[in-house]
């Protein structure tokens, strides 16, 4: 990922993340590293300014969007990997958790569903990734606090699965993933892959239209609203 300042989802970059991995997908990839060109944040998670006084049909675009993004992230066939070289709040987490593994840069960046912490709500499937990661208890704690995990914690609580020193070594640990499965046979690798994942699939697949309609009403609510006016001031004031 490439947007400065800090690769923030907004429609333009979703777009352009979905149609990389529907042309990786059709050209039969053999494996995918997620980075970012920040030395300090991989992504800043969705972009504010896309659900702070939305124009509807936008806001609808940028979740179909988003959808359509995680679907071809979470069930892609070939094997994905972030190498998280920064911090990592929200949908920048939920990209990291959709990659089947995860390096990530030691030791103080930051990652996790901070949701609740904005006064904003990780969607359900936000919400699934976190708890087929690190399990329903601690995700209900997590996810609850809107916690953010340090390198060190998140390794302990199964978030990420190695610690890397700087980018080359995560990349280089990502790497060394992408090997290791090269040498499987790719339907067996993949059909496993998908049956793991399917229902945590399946379940945004048959709710699509009323996930986009939970977003579209809860951005539109006076106190989301005021919420995330007073984040972005207190993230600018910074
Ligand atoms: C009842 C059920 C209903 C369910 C319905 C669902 C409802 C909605 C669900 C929405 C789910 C939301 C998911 C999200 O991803 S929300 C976004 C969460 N992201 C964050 O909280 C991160 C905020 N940013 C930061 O913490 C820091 O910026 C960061 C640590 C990432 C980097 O710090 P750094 O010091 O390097 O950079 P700055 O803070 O100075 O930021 C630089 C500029 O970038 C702007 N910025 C930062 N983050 C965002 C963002 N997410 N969107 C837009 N813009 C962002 C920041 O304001 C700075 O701008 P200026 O240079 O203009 O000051």
């Amino acid at each position: 990922m490439q947007k400065p300042p800090v690769n923030s989802l907004n429609l333009d970059l979703l777009v352009a993340l979905r149609d990389t991995l529907v042309k990786l997908e059709k050209e039969k990839c053999k494996g995918m590293i997620l980075t970012s060109e920040s030395p300090s944040v991989f992504s800043a998670g969705l972009d504010i300014m896309e659900m702070y006084r939305p124009d509807h049909n936008r806001a609808r675009k940028f979740w179909t969007t988003l959808q359509d993004t995680w679907i071809k992230l979470y069930s892609s066939p070939y094997p994905t990997v972030a190498a998280i070289n920064g911090h990592s709040p929200a949908g920048g987490c939920l990209l990291a958790l959709s990659c089947e593994y995860r390096v990530m840069v030691g030791p103080k960046f930051t990652i996790g569903l901070n949701e609740t912490q904005l006064g904003i709500v990780a969607p359900f499937w936000f919400q699934d990734c976190m708890r087929n990661a690190i399990g329903e208890r601690q995700a209900e704690l997590a996810l609850t606090l809107g916690k953010m995990f340090s390198v060190d914690e998140a390794l302990k609580v199964g978030l990420i699965d190695e610690i890397a020193k700087d980018k080359a070594d995560a990349i280089s640990k990502a790497e060394d993933f992408l090997d290791e499965q090269s040498g499987l046979p790719a339907l067996a690798r993949s059909t496993v892959k998908v049956a793991f994942r399917e229902a945590t699939l399946n379940r945004l697949l048959k709710n699509r239209e009323a996930d986009t309609k939970m977003f579209l009403d809860f951005i539109s609510m006076p106190k989301v609203q005021q919420a995330l006016e007073m984040y972005m001031q207190t993230l600018k004031k910074k």
